[in-house]
């Protein structure tokens, strides 16, 4: 089973251990410098088709919550942008911190948020399995979007709610028709750039898409993602799931990107 989490002795600073990718060139998250992006005429806007996305589940796997898409077809796909293709929503799920202090994996200028919303997707015109994929360069797309503390989100009620049915590691339920549209904030301005996946296997295979503009959830409903466990409902260790971030790493050798 997975042997890395959070803590202090399997936290992210341990993971090079058994991920030795952790340590590579092209790691995430990044501290995000606004004043350094360059501009690229090249990158047009992203498109996101989710109408007639399919989510099936949503499940704690002891790091974070999870909500699975049908990803057999390309009926919800992100496209445009830094990407050559679609590339097909497979899972989204989040990171964030403990009582009131950060949470985000990507930070902007040195500063944290309270959480951060990532959308897994993959690219299905060039490979043929998620795991292909998932070890490509241009394997996956995730798009990061950055969540705020302030009013309550009217539509993230939908996933707070049922969190209670999935407090333990392992622990899964139904969540059909989902639309994760709803999570978007207003506009869609990006930084993009070429990192990986920030949990192990560490995977650089990931186009990063962050979204400048944060969407704003209540200091209620961050509580209720902190009702989930990390352990088990057998293990009589209770873990609460909290600080599930990894910090940001070097750039080294990157160029962080924006749309002009
Ligand atoms: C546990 N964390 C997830 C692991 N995953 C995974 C699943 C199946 C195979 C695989 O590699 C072969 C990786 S994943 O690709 O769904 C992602 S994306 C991601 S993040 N924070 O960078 O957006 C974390 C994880
Ligand atoms: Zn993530």
């Amino acid at each position: 089973g997975d042997h890395w989490g959070y803590g202090k002795e399997d936290g992210p600073s341990a993971w090079h251990r058994h991920y030795p990718v952790a340590k590579g060139s092209r790691q995430s998250p990044i501290d995000i410098i606004p004043d350094e992006a360059r501009r690229d005429s090249s990158l047009g806007p992203i498109f996101l088709k989710y109408d007639r996305c399919t989510s099936l589940s949503i499940a704690n796997n002891g790091h974070s919550v999870v909500v699975e898409f049908d990803d057999s077809d390309d009926r919800s796909v992100i496209q445009g942008g830094p990407l050559d293709n679609p590339y097909r929503l497979k899972q989204f799920h989040f990171h964030w911190g403990g009582k009131g202090c950060e949470g985000s994996e990507h930070t902007v200028a040195g500063v944290g948020y309270a959480s951060e919303l990532h959308l897994v997707h993959w690219n299905a015109v060039k490979y043929t399995t998620y795991e292909d994929a998932a070890t490509a360069p241009d394997g996956l797309a995730v798009l990061g979007i950055f969540l705020e503390q302030g009013d309550d989100h009217r539509w993230l009620h939908t996933i707070t709610d049922v969190l209670y049915m999935v407090k333990f590691k392992g622990s899964a339920t139904n969540f059909k028709g989902f639309n994760p549209k709803c999570l978007l904030p207003s506009n869609l301005h990006y930084w993009t750039y070429l990192g990986s996946l920030t949990t192990p296997p560490l995977h650089e295979s990931v186009i990063w898409i962050v979204l400048k503009e944060p969407i704003v959830v209540s200091e209620k409903q961050l509580g209720m993602f902190r009702i989930l466990q990390f352990s088990g409902e057998e293990e009589d260790q209770r873990m609460r799931m909290e600080n599930n971030f990894r910090p940001p790493q070097p750039l080294k050798e990157r160029i962080l990107k924006k749309r002009c």
